[in-house]
């Protein structure tokens, strides 16, 4: 298994590129001897291989959860049990995702509304007995954390979990959602009272007759079983006046407990009602992305793992569907076990009004992700090559290597951005207000004609990048350079991606 001899481990960490630089493990896994002789406990569980490695039985439950302990404890300060059978978190696998949404939180796609680190507030649906997510956030990070269950057992040891480690207990929160017909409420299970119930109207209202969801985008094709309908995830147990940075989920990935059994070669326990639900968890992220199609704005980005590649293509369909601004995705790979992360948003990207501002760049470039399978390269170049002339600017068009090269005057550039108001369904959130104002008083600035140049490359299989290069270098043509460069981008999304330029307001 990884993490023992020095070369073990540079053959390992060549296998396995994917754990996060920020992880404490990355550069230097456990060392399984020294914590065998720092924890009397742990050391039962070690053996040493012929080779002299030290190394532990990963099939046996009893040492996989000693060694999170240990882990916990050792690197992080962290008081931690879980009753057997319960799933048990490998510590550095569940790092990568805290560190992966530290680097979307910290990232420059939306506007700032948190100084990093500082009150940053998460929410992790289905927390579990292990608690794991809102412990790793808190100790590491700070973050303060809302963990929702909806077992006793879960939520009894998740409390237990974060009353153990006074020195973040303040930060978290086990929210139970209640389960059953009558699930539409979520207790405090600090006094068992019903804290929060919104009314069954508002939630059924796209109810069939057995008050599951219904919506025509989320229908799961002609499978009713395979449409989630449990417990209420994030509608019905998020309350009207919260907000949050993000949320992530380590969902119940199988359809059955037959398919959650399948990997022998390791044992991390895991109850029927932590791995399965109805529909897997194709179903359960679909209800996820149902819940923050309403939610929208309640969260800054809605985040989960998937456990298959095949889904992962479904899902992210699904979100270009819905109207989601942007869509993330990242491999968490560690020793055999693949995992995705998906993270999506409804907030208008900081990007768009950033380049007004950023006036001054002859080179501007941008991405088109998620491109539909029937085009390529050359359509993009064609469009690209309409979607100035129309305008009655002059093109030059290059098939090889990709280039448009573009001549506008004043009139010209008009006509491109009036144009392309007229084409695009735009937003109408306050950001694009303020966005609007702007464009008209550019508009009446005269301009001298504008020369540039359009160049498309082909980044990975369905993903192209877009670059403009300015010939003049002039702040005024600049700033209409950037305009245009907009304009386009919008236009090719929306011909070419799977994704609505509509952005409700929430
Ligand atoms: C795969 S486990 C994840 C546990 C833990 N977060 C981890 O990563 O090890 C899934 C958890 O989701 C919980 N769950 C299932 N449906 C839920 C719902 N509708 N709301 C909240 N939790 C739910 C299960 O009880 C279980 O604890």
């Amino acid at each position: 298994m990884p993490w023992n001899s020095n070369s073990n481990r540079k053959r390992k960490r060549k296998e396995r590129p994917k754990i996060h630089p920020k992880n404490k493990y990355s550069d230097c896994p456990p060392d399984f001897a020294l914590l065998a002789s720092l924890y009397p406990s742990f050391q039962p569980f070690v053996f040493y291989s012929r080779n002299g490695r030290p190394a532990i039985d990963w099939t046996d439950f009893n040492a996989t959860r000693e060694l999170t302990r240990v882990l916990l404890l050792h690197d992080h300060g962290l008081n931690w049990w879980i009753p057997d059978g319960q799933l048990c978190p490998t510590v550095p696998n569940r790092s990568n995702y805290i560190h992966w949404i530290d680097d979307l939180l910290s990232s420059d796609i939306f506007p700032k509304t948190n100084t990093k680190g500082e009150n940053v507030r998460g929410f992790d649906i289905g927390t579990g007995a292990n608690c794991i997510y809102p412990l790793l956030g808190a100790s590491l990070l700070g973050w303060s954390f809302v963990g929702s269950d909806m077992t006793d057992v879960a939520l009894e040891w998740a409390e237990r979990n974060v009353k153990d480690n006074p020195q973040i207990s303040e930060l978290i929160e086990i929210r139970r959602v209640k389960s059953g017909d009558d699930n539409l409420s979520v207790e405090d299970p600090h006094d068992g009272k019903s804290s929060y119930c919104e009314s069954k109207e508002d939630l059924t209202q796209n109810a069939d007759t057995e008050g599951k969801p219904l919506s025509s985008s989320f229908d799961l094709p002609a499978d009713v079983d395979k449409r989630y309908h449990g417990s209420p995830i994030l509608l019905g147990v998020v309350r009207d006046d919260e907000k949050f940075d993000f949320c992530m989920c380590n969902p119940p990935f199988f359809e059955t407990i037959e398919e959650a059994g399948l990997n022998p070669k390791t044992s991390c326990g895991g109850t029927p009602e932590e791995m399965v639900c109805p529909g897997g968890e194709k179903a359960f992220i679909t209800h996820i992305i149902e819940d923050s199609s309403i939610l929208k704005h309640t969260f800054r980005w809605y985040t989960t793992m998937v456990g298959r590649k095949v889904n992962l293509k479904f899902l992210i369909s699904k979100l270009w569907e819905v109207g989601v601004t942007i869509v993330k995705t990242t491999e968490f790979v560690q020793g055999q076990t693949c995992r995705w992360g998906l993270a999506w948003s409804f907030v208008p990207p900081a990007r768009k009004i950033s380049s007004l501002h950023v006036a001054e760049k002859n080179n501007l470039s941008f991405m088109l992700e998620g491109l539909q399978r029937q085009f390529s390269a050359i359509h993009i170049l064609e469009s690209i090559g309409s979607f100035f002339s129309t305008s009655g600017a002059s093109c030059n068009l290059n098939a090889s290597p990709f280039t448009v090269d573009i001549t506008a005057s004043h009139d010209h550039y008009k006509a491109i951005i009036k144009n392309e108001e007229n084409h695009c369904d735009r937003a109408v959130s306050g950001e694009d207000v303020q966005d609007t104002s702007i464009i008209s008083s550019c508009l009446n600035v005269p301009i001298k004609n504008l020369c540039f140049k359009i160049s498309v490359f082909q980044q990975t299989p369905g993903t192209l990048l877009v670059r403009g290069s300015l010939k003049q270098a002039d702040s005024q043509v600049s700033g209409a350079f950037s305009l245009i460069l907009q304009r386009l981008e919008e236009s090719l999304k929306h011909k070419f991606c799977r994704k609505k330029t509509t952005v409700n307001p929430s």
